[in-house]
């Protein structure tokens, strides 16, 4: 997003970014100071933004109608890191994004005839969720909770995709009068603060970093922005922190930061969320999250666990359970099944040996394997799951409840 501002919003003296508004934000070029402000000046700035939402709508202003439309519209980050992890997502749970051309920017899946993909950046994900013009969206939850900003019409409708896991933290430099400060309370407690020189922190994230900083009761602190390698900033003497999402934590090494105990303002990983309002009032909304919500709970149950098949010799299959339950690992999901194995011997049938199945979680694979050698088992065979379908979604429940409150 671009959004010019006119030179009295640059000029208002000390500023915030409006407290409410995800519909508007600064122009990712411009720096500009930002405080927890006093009364006064967020009215000034309040103001100063008021005078250009006339003009620029960016497509989020909340409708106070539904728009009837027949597809359910789904919107899917359009590149970056999120773009093809959703993709992968999807496609694992057998949903086939038919997008021709990486520069279309809608697609269809031929496995839900009434939804249409929307190929759009993250953060307009959730302004078009609050505006209507999507019904749901795979956005990253520290997104959400930037621009989203608590609005009560989203709802997580599953908070842990398994991928785009990286967490918003305080960094400092390991270095200079930082050398000795571990946490945020020591960062707070550094007498070099005060109402005259605030500690200076750089964030793209201008909601949630003054709102972190106010819940922990950090009074001198100003912000700047800008569009990203925020880690430059304490060495170019732009700032005295950073606050920015880390995975690997690479570049803050790179750069002579470290993070703090008490610095982690939330974690996150990719979301499906959905407006309250278009599962509530859009025809065949419901139906539609419910069938992806299903694909994603089987799939991603599955992706966890391995099946492992081995054959353990026995005089009974109730004498062979409570071998194998004996050991905590090997219990399943329910239990392990057990059915016996038929050999033929002189002509004859005979059960000598017991095949036991069970799904063991892919990080216990080892120990398992381990365990089940101690009470006997051999010939131990493993696969992947593809998806494991419970008898019902626990999600879909929570979604209902959420729902009717
Ligand atoms: N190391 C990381 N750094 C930044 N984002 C990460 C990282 N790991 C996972 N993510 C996730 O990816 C999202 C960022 O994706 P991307 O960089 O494509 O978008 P963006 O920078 O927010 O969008 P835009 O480029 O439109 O400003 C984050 O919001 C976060 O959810
Ligand atoms: O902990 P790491 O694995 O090193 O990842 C963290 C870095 O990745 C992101 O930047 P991005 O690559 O999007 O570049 P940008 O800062 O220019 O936006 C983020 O803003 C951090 O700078
Ligand atoms: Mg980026």
């Amino acid at each position: 997003m671009s959004i010019l501002l006119p030179t009295n919003l640059q000029q208002c003296p000390s500023s915030s970014f409006p407290s409410s508004s995800p519909l508007l934000s600064p122009s990712p070029s411009t720096v500009f100071s930002v405080t927890v402000p006093p009364r006064r000046c967020l009215r000034l700035v309040t103001s100063c933004v008021a005078s250009v939402q006339s003009s620029v709508a960016n497509g989020s202003a909340p409708a106070s109608v539904i728009v009837e439309r027949d597809q359910i519209r789904l919107g899917l980050p359009s590149k970056g890191r999120m773009a093809a992890d959703s993709l992968d997502l999807l496609k694992d749970c057998q949903l086939f994004v038919k997008q021709v051309n990486p520069r279309q920017y809608v697609a269809q899946i031929p496995q839900l005839p009434n939804t249409e993909v929307w190929f759009q950046r993250p953060k307009d994900i959730v302004r078009k969720l609050l505006s209507g013009d999507l019904d749901l969206g795979v956005v990253g939850l520290d997104t959400l909770s930037e621009y989203g900003q608590e609005n009560e019409d989203l709802i997580i409708v599953h908070e842990a995709l398994n991928f785009g896991d990286c967490h918003l933290s305080i960094a400092i430099p390991n270095y200079g009068i930082f050398e000795n400060i571990n946490s945020l309370k020591e960062l707070a407690q550094m007498p070099q603060w005060s109402e005259e020189r605030p500690l200076r922190v750089a964030t793209g994230f201008t909601y949630l970093g003054p709102k972190f900083m106010k819940e922990n009761g950090i009074k001198h602190v100003t912000f700047s922005t800008a569009d990203g390698a925020l880690e430059a900033a304490p060495a170019m003497g732009i700032a005295d922190a950073i606050l920015d999402l880390v995975s690997s934590g690479t570049t803050l090494k790179e750069n002579n930061l470290k993070e703090i105990e008490g610095g982690v303002v939330l974690e996150s990983q990719a979301a499906l969320v959905a407006s309250r309002r278009a599962l509530t009032e859009r025809k065949g909304a419901l139906n539609t999250v419910h069938e992806i919500l299903e694909r994603l709970e089987a799939h991603l149950k599955a992706d966890g666990q391995f099946t492992v098949v081995a054959n353990m010799r026995g005089n009974s299959a109730q004498e062979v359970a409570e071998r194998v339950l004996s050991q905590p690992l090997l219990s399943g999901l329910q239990g392990p099944t057990i059915s016996p194995v038929y050999c033929t011997q002189d002509g004859k049938v005979s059960v000598d040996y017991y095949a036991i199945v069970i799904c063991v979680p892919k990080k216990a694979l080892y120990d398992s394997v381990k365990q089940l050698r101690a009470v006997g088992g051999s010939g131990v065979l493993v696969s992947p799951l593809t998806y494991i379908f419970d008898e019902d979604t626990p999600r879909w429940g929570q979604l209902l409840r959420n729902l009717k409150q």
